[in-house]
């Protein structure tokens, strides 16, 4: 096995389970996260004790909260920070990027500010020509599962063929199978409009709604998901995959989607600050509705269930009024709408 040298950015749950992922194979990895008292406890503990308990992190991986240390001859640089502080982390990593470094981001969501993918708002820091070195990381995979060698399958995308090649070959192992999609936009948007179906099901569990009304949210879900999808560019048969369906099945149904738990935490009752108080760490969906909403209107794509979450969660919409606005919608056809525009 070659061994490589990787940095991955990031000391939650996702960051912290494909810093083992990648010890596993056989790599140098440093693990770099904000707070120095966080890096020494990961290193004599060997244990993330807030944000994925329970595993524990082999010898390979160091952490640091010095990027430059953390960056030093990485042959990958992996982002795994939640999507409102990527940017931030981007330029704060520029300085001590290695030139020939890929990066591999893991993150899935949308600037609020900017509306823009992420791939975008790394190009606009690091410049266009980067984009040659970068790949989104997409698909069905809760930490949870994935530093516990669970079975799982992703995908991953660049602009360029070559680069997705190599992050496949960087991240497949024999419990983590990686394929390659050339759709970027899809492979994006897919991974970070999930979020906001999974919100809409957990609400739809919370209000004490049945498996039915779950695998319609998903299904029509699904159909919103590709026409914004495809109204920005990317290839509709990537929602039939990992990215798309794949991703939109665990986060609507697992036990340990973030997404799905507030969303069932507001369908109880509770407000959005608390909902996000009680899951205690990043519910990328929230943000990501904010973004799909605008998008949305500007547009005028048709998203009837991004526009009753969005409701719920930031207009203060009883989710009970949200269900059966979705309900009462005036009868249409259901192939004529996946037409997509
Ligand atoms: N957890 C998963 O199963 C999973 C799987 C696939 C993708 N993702 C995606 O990975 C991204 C990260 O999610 P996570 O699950 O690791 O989140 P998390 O809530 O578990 O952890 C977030 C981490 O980011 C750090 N952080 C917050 N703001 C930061 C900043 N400004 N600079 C640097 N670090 C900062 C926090 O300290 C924490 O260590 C999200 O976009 C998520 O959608 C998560
Ligand atoms: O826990 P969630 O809802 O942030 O989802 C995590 C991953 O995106 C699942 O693939």
């Amino acid at each position: 096995m070659i061994s490589l040298r990787a940095a991955v950015l990031g000391g939650g749950s996702w960051g912290t389970a494909l810093a083992y992922l990648l010890a596993r194979k056989g790599y140098k990895v440093k693990l770099w996260v904000r707070r120095e008292e966080v890096a020494s406890e990961l290193n004599t503990r060997r244990e993330n004790l807030r944000y994925l308990p329970g595993v524990f992190l082999p010898e390979g991986v160091t952490a640091t909260a010095s990027l430059e240390e953390a960056l030093k001859g990485a042959e990958a640089v992996i982002f795994a920070v939640p999507s409102h502080a990527f940017r931030e982390v981007v330029r704060e990593t520029l300085p001590f990027l290695p030139p020939g470094a890929y990066v591999i981001n893991g993150a899935k969501g949308l600037e609020v500010e900017t509306r823009l993918r992420l791939s975008q708002v790394f190009a606009t820091e690091a410049g266009e020509g980067a984009l040659d070195r970068y790949v989104v990381l997409s698909g069905p995979s809760h930490a949870e599962e994935v530093a516990r060698e669970q079975p799982t399958a992703v995908v991953v995308a660049s602009r360029r063929w070559e680069a997705a090649e190599w992050a496949q070959e960087f991240l497949m192992c024999p419990f983590f199978r990686v394929y390659t999609n050339p759709d970027l936009v899809g492979v994006e948007l897919g991974g970070a409009l999930k979020n906001i179906i999974a919100l809409g099901t957990g609400i739809c569990e919370g209000i004490g709604f049945g498996d039915n009304a779950k695998a319609a949210l998903m299904t029509r879900g699904l159909t919103e998901i590709a026409r914004l999808g495809v109204r920005l560019g990317a290839n509709p048969l990537t929602f039939t995959g990992l990215a798309g369906v794949g991703d939109l099945i665990v986060t609507c149904t697992s036990r340990h989607s973030r997404n799905r738990r507030a969303g069932w935490e507001i369908g109880k009752g509770k407000s959005l600050e608390e909902a996000l108080a009680a899951v205690g760490m990043v519910v990328e969906g929230v943000r990501t509705t904010k973004v799909a909403y605008a998008l949305a209107q500007e547009l005028g794509v048709k998203m009837p269930i991004t526009v009753e979450t969005y409701k719920v969660l930031f207009e203060g919409l009883s989710p009970l009024v949200a269900a059966q606005n979705l309900m009462g919608r005036a009868r249409t056809r259901e192939i004529e709408e996946v037409g997509y525009c």
